[in-house]
């Protein structure tokens, strides 16, 4: 069975902006601080690193409640039994990756227009990365900036629940709740942030307030 997840406040890691204390200890603290959702995220190591840093983060996540998903490299998120896999358009087809982790992962997919956004099957993905809100350094090859209307647009063109991502910090958590998305998905806001668990516990009040 799929596990349940909250979209809420998703951290999506990076091991440059994690250098100083680590991708694992960085997921541990800002769990701690409200994070729901915890994307492993490495372009640089392959698959066996991502294997080795996925099994850590899943020893230090159990019990918490958050959920582990793997980005781009499903025979990692396999291997791991990570709780799902998130995919971009140009990664994998999506049929073929619901195939690979079969119907117990979550699979998440990225989306850049409502036109990607109404083009996805609510039977094969469970979420999607709606964005990018606005310009960032974190993912140099992103696509064009959407901003607050550009993601409510691709929101109310999805039956899927979104998580908004690009750019966003606490000041922003209340427009993209209000644009439709479920939370927002976030890199810099918390990694390499002094301290983790208080910059997650920041966006976690944020959304807190944000909710009626
Ligand atoms: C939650 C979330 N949303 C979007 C993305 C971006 O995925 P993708 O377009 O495949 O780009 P890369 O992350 O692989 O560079 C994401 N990772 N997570
Ligand atoms: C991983 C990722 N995907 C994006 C997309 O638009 O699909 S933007 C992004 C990086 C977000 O980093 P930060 O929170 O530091 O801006
Ligand atoms: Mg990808």
């Amino acid at each position: 069975m799929k596990p349940a997840f909250d979209l809420s406040l998703y951290l999506v890691l990076d091991p440059g902006l994690c250098a100083g204390i680590g991708m694992v200890d960085t997921a541990r603290r800002a769990v701690a601080g409200g994070a729901t959702m915890v994307q492993l995220r490495d372009k640089t190591g392959g698959t066996a690193a991502m294997i080795e840093t996925g099994r850590a983060l899943k020893r230090a996540l159990a019990g918490t409640g958050a959920r582990l998903i793997v980005n781009d490299d499903v025979e990692a998120a396999v291997a791991i039994s990570a709780d799902g896999l998130h995919i971009g358009q140009g990664d994998m087809a999506v049929a073929e990756a619901r195939a690979r982790i079969g119907e117990g992962m979550l699979l998440g997919l990225s989306v850049e227009s409502p036109a990607l956004a109404a083009a996805v099957d609510p039977h094969l993905v469970d979420y999607i990365g709606a964005g990018p809100v606005f310009a960032t350094p974190s993912k140099p090859d992103h696509k064009a900036p959407v901003g607050f209307d550009g993601l409510a647009a691709q929101i109310a063109a999805s039956t899927v629940p979104a998580v908004a991502i690009g750019g966003l910090k606490a000041d922003h958590v209340a427009h993209a709740l209000r644009a439709g998305a479920r939370g927002v998905a976030v890199v810099s806001a918390i990694c390499g942030q002094p301290d983790p668990e208080a910059a997650a516990r920041v966006l976690r009040a944020e959304i807190a307030a944000a909710v009626p």
